[in-house]
């Protein structure tokens, strides 16, 4: 295969747009001795569905951990709905963030029921306390669950859920408090083929309906990408290697730069596949 340099990546300007989520300028991530990240630009803009695409180790979770406002840049500018992290209570800008990540997953409580997993984000709280909720709380934790395909289990606890039946609970919770911004750190990692591509479909029709947050979806796999998602960035060793519209920025080369192999990628309708090529 003839290797070429990926398309260069659309400069990011110095300062959000009006419709920008998220904009990140030069944001570097150091815990000595390594670098995380390494001076990336990236702009997400209302209505855009984001795949972050990358090896173990290329800072995925990283950047989603700045994207939410739970980690600080070592140097850069992060803005998120329009707020500078820095200059905002990071407090107040949470609850405008749905998060499904491994950290927060390792968080909730065994014993906790599903349902009350889900609800419980209205507080931005893992572990019901007294909080109070009212019925139409459940019952819209319930549509959610619904829409995730894991309704059955509501009544169930979390401790009793299959790796998969977490992953699609977290992403109903994730939902729960009508974020404006959607953080979906490998929703499909651990499914089974029917489950992911269930999960897919559930995904596509969350990307397709207008009234979704804007959405960042974290994945190593080009497979699990869910159709009517619009852009991609691709990250290796902390840095940027293309970010853009999918169709023109998830190349073979550009691939095969970020996993460090030559790889072959085919596309059949809005889906991808990627393989080594011999
Ligand atoms: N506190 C830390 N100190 C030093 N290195 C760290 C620290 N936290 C993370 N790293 C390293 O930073 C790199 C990026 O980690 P990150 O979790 O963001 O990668 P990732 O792309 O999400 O990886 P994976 O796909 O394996 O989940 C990794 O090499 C990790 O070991």
């Amino acid at each position: 295969m003839t290797r070429v340099s990926p398309r260069p990546t659309p400069p990011v300007s110095i300062l959000p747009g009006p419709d920008s989520v998220l904009h990140l300028t030069e944001v570097t991530v150091r815990r000595s001795p390594a670098t995380l990240l390494d001076a990336v630009h990236w702009n997400v803009e209302v209505d855009q569905r984001w795949v972050i695409l990358g090896p173990n180790g290329a800072g995925k979770t990283t950047l989603l951990q700045i994207a939410a406002g739970l980690m600080f840049p070592t140097s850069g500018r992060v803005h998120i709905l329009g707020e500078r992290l820095g200059a905002v209570d990071v407090a107040e800008l949470r609850p405008r963030i749905g998060l499904s990540s491994a950290a927060l997953a390792g968080r909730v409580p065994p014993h906790e029921r599903v349902l009350d997993v889900v609800v419980s984000a209205g507080y931005g709280v893992v572990g019901r306390w007294r909080e109070a909720y009212d019925e139409l709380d459940f019952a819209r934790g319930r549509e959610l669950l619904d829409a995730m395909g894991v309704a059955a289990l509501a009544d169930r606890t979390y401790g009793t859920l299959s790796e998969g039946e977490r992953k699609r609970t977290l992403a109903a919770r994730a939902l729960m408090a009508d974020p404006e911004l959607l953080l979906l750190d490998e929703p499909a990692a651990g499914l089974d083929l029917g489950g992911r591509e269930d999960l897919l479909a559930r995904l596509t029709r969350l990307a397709v309906d207008p009234s979704a947050p804007t959405t960042v979806l974290v994945t190593h796999h080009v497979e699990e990408i869910p159709p009517a998602f619009s852009h991609v960035l691709l990250l290796r060793g902390g840095r940027v290697v293309a970010a853009g519209p999918l169709a023109d920025t998830l190349t073979a080369d550009a691939l095969s730069e970020t996993f460090g192999m030559t790889l072959a990628l085919e596309r059949r309708g809005e889906r991808y596949f990627a393989f080594a090529a011999n």
